[in-house]
């Protein structure tokens, strides 16, 4: 008898933190980045409730039931994202944006090349982040945009 096909599944979970930032870019001046960022570029900075869906994509091991154990993404997680930032100024605290502007789709990066360390190689599938309910960042690794 042929053995079952395998499943291949999307696994997500989320999590929240807190944080604060500035939008500041080092290559630009003062005026040209209080023109570009506005009130985002205020020195003091504001905060954010920060939410971050990750997926993972894999085949339903037979034997588990399992793309992966939720109890193990929920410790990657909180490695890679909730340990580095949450209650942190990230322009401050992270030494990863002391050079990268703080921006959602920069957090979404840095999110992304934290877990792939962590996780199974080639299981990493999207990384979601709310900055807040009406600015959201999709990044699922890709370098340039690919020409056909
Ligand atoms: N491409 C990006 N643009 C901006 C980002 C970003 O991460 N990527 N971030 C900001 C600021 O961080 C800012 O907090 C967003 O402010 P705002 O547009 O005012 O967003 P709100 O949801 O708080 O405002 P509403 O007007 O209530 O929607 C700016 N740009
Ligand atoms: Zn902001």
């Amino acid at each position: 008898m042929a053995p079952p096909a395998a499943r291949l599944a999307r696994l997500s979970r989320s999590v929240s933190f807190s944080a604060c930032h500035r939008l500041h870019s080092k290559s630009l001046s003062d005026e040209e980045n209080l023109k570009l960022f506005g009130k985002c570029n205020n020195p003091n900075g504001h905060g954010h409730n920060y939410k971050v869906i990750v997926t993972v994509r894999g085949e339903i091991d037979p034997i588990s039931g399992m793309v992966i154990n939720l109890t193990d993404l929920k410790q990657y997680m909180q490695e890679a994202i909730v340990e580095p930032l949450d209650h942190k100024n990230l322009d401050k605290d992270v030494p990863y944006f002391a050079e990268v502007v703080s921006t959602t789709e920069n957090v979404a990066v840095f999110i992304w090349e934290n877990l792939k360390k962590l996780l199974p190689m080639g299981t990493l599938y999207k990384v979601k982040v709310y900055e807040t309910d009406q600015n959201i960042v999709v990044y699922k690794g890709e370098e340039t945009i690919s020409e056909k």
